[in-house]
């Protein structure tokens, strides 16, 4: 079998579900370790990535809370960093037990990775990104009279969540070593929660407060490490058209233009499956060999077995195998 070269990005349910604590969030891990370490065992190149709206949005609550003049709270770029050291540290060791179970022998390593943004991008004006909790009107208006600066926003039907800007990123500024980590057998964990926000100022990297969307940034680290393929993981089986409607219809091989269209009809929700429509296309259309899969965690299997989830290419799948 050929060695293909991996990134999977995992969505919000591989790590939390309603309980935030370490311990939840280390059990629900355990699970999804299972999961990826079929794709070591078929002898895939594996990386990492995952989200952290949930987690950096409760450290900015936490910071902010015990602040104090000589211990003060730290500015979001710094959040997204600890929350990469504390998800990179709860992946290593449940890939680590789950790799050791299956008799693999490698190693898993995380990588603080930053992530050049530009300054000019819109998204420092327009924040959009929902992080941490979620809250009724009431509390979100009291919340927002409390911190006047921050935006809150309702998030698709199941409540309020206060949003950051979320820039499109621009250049894994780590992506060489990621490519070396893998190209020695080891397994990264990287652009964790989108990457680290940083502009490039002089000689210098910046910080920035705001949140890169995961997709995204693992969209373009596939690009930089040359990855063969893209998966995006999330709590669904397949993409939909007429998503919760009596017409729902899953899609299995589709094709850029195909998807493209779908877009046009408004098919995919912003916010949720929309960018992960888009990263896929521009994984596809930016390698040109390049395919991107979105399916659940749970169906990996079968997709390794069977192709089964949303497959996206450039042309239909059967005219590119002939
Ligand atoms: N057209 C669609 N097809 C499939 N899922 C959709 C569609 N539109 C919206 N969704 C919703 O998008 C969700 C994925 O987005 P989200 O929960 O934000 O991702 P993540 O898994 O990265 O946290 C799916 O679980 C589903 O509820
Ligand atoms: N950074 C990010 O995209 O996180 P979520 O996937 O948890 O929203």
């Amino acid at each position: 079998m050929t060695k293909r070269r991996v990134v999977v990005a995992l969505g919000g349910n591989a790590i939390l579900s309603k309980d935030a604590s370490a311990q939840a969030q280390q059990e629900a891990l355990r699970k999804t370790a299972k999961y990826l370490v079929q794709f070591v065992k078929q002898g895939d190149e594996l990386v990492i990535s995952h989200g952290n709206g949930p987690q950096v949005g409760n450290l900015l609550l936490q910071q902010a809370a015990g602040s104090t003049d000589t211990n003060p709270a730290m500015p979001i770029d710094t959040a997204v960093a600890m929350t990469q050291g504390s998800i990179g540290y709860w992946l290593q060791n449940a890939m680590r037990e789950e790799l050791t179970k299956a008799g693999l022998n490698k190693s898993v390593a995380t990588v603080v990775t930053q992530v050049e943004v530009s300054e000019t991008d819109h998204a420092f004006s327009d924040p959009s990104k929902p992080i941490g909790p979620f809250y009724s009107k009431e509390v979100a208006e009291q919340q927002h009279v409390e911190h006047p600066n921050y935006k809150y926003v309702e998030d698709a039907g199941r409540g309020y969540r206060r949003v950051v800007p979320s820039p499109k990123p621009v250049n894994v500024v780590e992506a060489d070593v990621v490519e070396k980590l893998v190209d020695g057998g080891v397994i990264p964990v990287s652009v964790g929660g989108g990457g680290v926000p940083v502009v490039r100022v002089n000689d210098r990297l910046e910080g920035r407060e705001a949140v890169i969307d995961k997709d995204f940034a693992s969209e373009k680290l596939a690009e930089q490490i040359h990855a063969d393929m893209l998966i995006i993981l999330t709590a669904v089986d397949h993409v939909f058209v007429n998503f919760n409607t009596p017409q729902q219809k899953s899609l299995t091989n589709v094709t850029v233009p195909e998807l493209k269209q779908y877009i046009q009809e408004g098919q995919f929700a912003k916010g949720s499956m929309l960018p992960k429509v888009q990263a896929a296309i521009d994984f596809v259309e930016n390698t040109k060999h390049g395919k991107t899969v979105i399916t659940s965690l749970e169906n990996i299997g079968d997709f390794l077995a069977r192709g089964e989830g949303t497959v996206i290419n450039q042309i239909p799948e059967n005219i590119m195998n002939k």
